[in-house]
């Protein structure tokens, strides 16, 4: 017999389950779906638009619903001879200035009319704007801007209050941006300069977490698709519905539990995918989002996290910040690294318990010793280690941590096993 042999096939088409899919329909979203008709609809009227703008967290459908309004716009733009639209979208994920932005939606349309692209660097921001206003001038009529994950921005806003009145300015002639703002912070708005907020006007859409009532009709039809007749126990996909909800209404989680459980099923080789495998594929996603919330982590938070795993080493857990705060300036001066104060290593301790990496108890000790806190790990010394071993500058204090922990006994469990 081979080594390698096809495995009982449990998917008839993936394709469903992945990020990229883009769904025939939207469900569960008309009142959203409504509002944003709504919003549009002035632009194939020809009337002034207000800019838009969805909040929302994430995998709550903002995306997908903006493709699919603007797919329509543009079918139902086109059957009027009187109206000239463009769209431009560009992802401020890794972009965190105004400037930057312009740049993205100069090079953006530039790409769409296979132009070279401009330099990231070396301009001065009107310049950038100004190149940006050639650019919209060129393309006349409305053109669309889509800013997805426009708070990358923070307060750098300029961009939002150049756009709006570019044509009130003078700067450019006969065409009209319409902004669509997609942001998953909610306090994005009013964390916004007061001119800004005064210059946008726009209309917000909100877009609240699902409930499994909802995910289960989202995750029926890629279901359906995705996997061979009688393959899915009845409860898989109402329960991958309900995990997804109880976390946090993505619909993004919802579709990889169902994927990931598939998966599990698969390398089984088994004819059916059952409850069991979406628990054992909600462990493991939650095991996978913990370890990328460790690698993700600034080298400050990193230094928090290798002090707290070096009294774990110890067995001295649970540590008061204060005792922490000395292993954490030691293990500094060891990478040669600057410290911050004790206040900020505490500020990332509570990221850190956010993130469900550690623990945090408050102790009460009355008048004498008054309130504190103290920290251990929430996650196996290993799964910290293993990070740390792969995050330049750690390796060589993780290693000494480990020996430490070895000496202890502390290190029994594989990283797999958590
Ligand atoms: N109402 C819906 N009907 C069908 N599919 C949906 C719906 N809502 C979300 N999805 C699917 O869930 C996934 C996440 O949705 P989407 O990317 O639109 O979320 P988002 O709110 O933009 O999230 P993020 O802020 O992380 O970008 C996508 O695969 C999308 O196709």
């Amino acid at each position: 017999m081979g080594m390698f042999q096809r495995d009982r096939q449990v998917f008839a088409d993936a394709q469903p389950l992945d990020d990229s899919y883009e769904p025939e329909d939207i469900r569960e979203r008309d009142e959203e779906l409504e509002k944003y008709q709504r919003a549009l609809q002035p632009i194939i009227d020809n009337r002034p638009t207000s800019n838009i703008f969805l909040y929302g967290k994430t995998g709550t459908g903002k995306t997908v619903a903006t493709k699919f309004m603007l797919s329509h716009l543009e079918n139902d733009a086109a059957e009027y001879d009187d109206v000239d639209l463009s769209t431009v979208w560009v992802s401020c994920e890794n972009l965190s200035s105004s400037y930057q932005v312009a740049v993205a939606l100069v090079n953006e349309i530039r790409k769409s009319q296979n132009r070279d692209r401009i330099s990231t660097t070396g301009y001065s921001q009107q310049r950038v704007f100004d190149i940006l206003y050639e650019e919209l001038d060129a393309l006349g009529g409305t053109v669309v801007i889509v800013l997805d994950e426009i708070d990358n921005i923070g307060n750098s806003d300029d961009i939002l209050y150049g756009l709006p009145r570019a044509r009130s300015n003078g700067y450019v002639g006969d065409v009209r941006p319409v902004i669509i703002g997609i942001s998953n912070d909610f306090q994005f708005r009013d964390n916004l300069s007061p001119k800004v907020k005064d210059t946008l006007a726009e209309k917000e859409i909100l877009f609240p977490p699902y409930d499994a009532n909802q995910l289960r009709p989202i995750l029926e039809p890629r279901a359906e698709k995705a996997f061979y007749d009688g393959i899915l126990d009845g409860d898989v996909v109402p329960l991958c519905a309900a995990f997804a909800a109880q976390d946090t209404g993505s619909a993004r989680q919802a579709i990889r539990l169902l994927r990931e459980a598939g998966e599990l099923a698969q390398a089984e080789d088994v004819d059916t995918v059952t409850e069991e495998h979406v628990r054992d594929a909600q462990d493991e996603l939650e095991k996978n989002q913990l370890y990328e919330g460790m690698q993700e982590l600034t080298t400050q938070g990193h230094a928090v996290l290798c002090a707290l795993a070096y009294r774990q080493a110890l067995n001295k857990v649970p540590v008061r910040s204060r005792d922490l705060y000395e292993r954490y300036v030691k293990i500094c001066d060891r990478l040669d690294a600057d410290s911050v104060s004790e206040r900020r290593v505490r500020d990332h301790l509570s990221d850190m318990n956010m993130l469900g990496l550690i623990s945090v108890y408050e102790r009460n000790e009355g008048l004498s010793a008054g309130r504190y806190h103290e920290y251990e790990l929430d996650v196996p010394l290993n799964a910290v280690l293993e990070v740390l071993l792969s995050t330049n500058r750690f390796e060589e204090v993780a290693n000494i941590i480990r020996s430490t922990a070895d000496d202890n006994n502390l290190l029994q469990s594989d990283i797999s096993d958590y």
